[in-house]
Parts: C-alpha cells; sequence; structure tokens
C-alpha cells in the first residue's frame, strides 16, 4: 500500500485496510445505536487515548448518524511506554473530567491484546456507578489475552503480532498511518 509517505518504507505488511476500517466502523456503529435505541440519556463515549483517538473519531461521527445520541469523555492511560509489550501496570495520564453515575458508558477502544488495560478500566469505571458499562474495540488479539475482558462489540481479531496505524504506535510514531500493519524488522533494531 505504498502511497508515498515517509512511512512506506517502513511497513512490511498492511493487515487491516483503510476500506476494511471504514466498513466494521459502520457496522459497530450500527450494532450499537441498535443496542441504545432507547437508552435513556443517549450515551457516554469514553475514548481511551491515545491509541483510540482516530477510531472515536470516525465511530462516534457513524454513531451520530444512526442516533442515539452521545456524549464524549477522553481517559488517557498508559501501559507499553516505548516498548512492544504491556508492563502490566496502568497509569492514569488523564481521568474523566465529570461524573459518570447513571449513564449508559461505552467505552471506546482500539485494541485488547493482554486485556490488561481493559480489565483494570471496566473495574476503574463500575466503581463509579454508571447505568452499564460496554466495549467496542476495534481490534483484539485473541492468542494475547492474559485477562479475559467482556468486550461486547468486537471489530477484527488479528494475529499476536505487534501493528501500527489508526492510532496505534510504536514509541509515539506511525499513529498517523491510515490502515493497520506490521513494521519491517529493522525498525525495532534501530530504535
Ligand atoms: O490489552 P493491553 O495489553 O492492555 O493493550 C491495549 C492498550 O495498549 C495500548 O495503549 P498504550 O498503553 O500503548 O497507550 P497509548 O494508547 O497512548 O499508545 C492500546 O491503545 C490499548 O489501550
Ligand atoms: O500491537 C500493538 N500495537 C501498538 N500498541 C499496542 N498496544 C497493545 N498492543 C499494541
Ligand atoms: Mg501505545
Amino acid at each position: 500500500m505504498a502511497d508515498g509517505s515517509w512511512y512506506d518504507a517502513d511497513i512490511d505488511r498492511v493487515i487491516i485496510s483503510e476500506e476494511q476500517i471504514r466498513e466494521k466502523t459502520e457496522e459497530l456503529a450500527k450494532q450499537v445505536a441498535a443496542d441504545y435505541a432507547d437508552a435513556e440519556g443517549g450515551v457516554l463515549l469514553v475514548c481511551v487515548l491515545k491509541g483510540a483517538v482516530m477510531f472515536m473519531a470516525d465511530f462516534a461521527r457513524a454513531l451520530g448518524r444512526l442516533g442515539p445520541s452521545s456524549e464524549m469523555e477522553f481517559m488517557a492511560v498508559s501501559s507499553y511506554g516505548s516498548g512492544t509489550t504491556s508492563s502490566g501496570v496502568v497509569r492514569i495520564l488523564k481521568d474523566l473530567d465529570r461524573d459518570i453515575a447513571g449513564r449508559h458508558v461505552v467505552i471506546v477502544e482500539d485494541i485488547v491484546d493482554s486485556g490488561l488495560t481493559l480489565s483494570w478500566l471496566m473495574k476503574y469505571l463500575q466503581s463509579r456507578s454508571p447505568e452499564s458499562v460496554e466495549v467496542v474495540a476495534l481490534f483484539r488479539k485473541p492468542d494475547a489475552i492474559k485477562v479475559p475482558v467482556p468486550t461486547k462489540y468486537v471489530g477484527f481479531d488479528i494475529p499476536s503480532e505487534f501493528v501500527v496505524g489508526y492510532g496505534l504506535d510504536f514509541a509515539e510514531r506511525y499513529r498517523e498511518v491510515p490502515y493497520v500493519g506490521v513494521l519491517k524488522p529493522e525498525v525495532y533494531a534501530r530504535s
């Protein structure tokens, strides 16, 4: 998928294309719209920064066209640092700005890998007395799960390889790549 961009030379292969992401986002929005059609107060989307930034922007617009109404909250958590494996310690870098008590919360996440981030986050949000909490995750690595997480809405199951693009980074780079792909081994060797 070379398009003359700076990252062409670093990408080994594409795993999920832009078109596949677009179609899947619409599908997920349809499912959530149907399930929450009668939700009182609409849904409160909680975006897990930074990785979910692209998915949140596209998913929220797709959901908005189908209804119900939504509001957005942003949390920033990090457990990967600059490496390719989870440290196992989830750090809150930015907390919720307001009360979620009584709300229908949908966590918007880019990827479920070990499951550590989401299992921690679900407990954290559930302790704040929402009406309900579910998760929509665009990607999941079924073979990498260490902690089972009830992820109601999942886009793609992908192999247990480190991937970048569509919000996913390696050492903060490659988030702007519009598809999801695998880096060439030499990229890791030089960092
Ligand atoms: O299931 P897990 O093994 O916990 O991995 C998933 C989490 O890891 C990544 O975040 P990261 O800690 O890299 O922060 P970032 O979103 O700012 O890149 C990703 O965006 C998910 O939030
Ligand atoms: O495969 C991945 N890529 C980037 N960030 C991640 N965070 C968890 N898994 C991944
Ligand atoms: Mg990351």
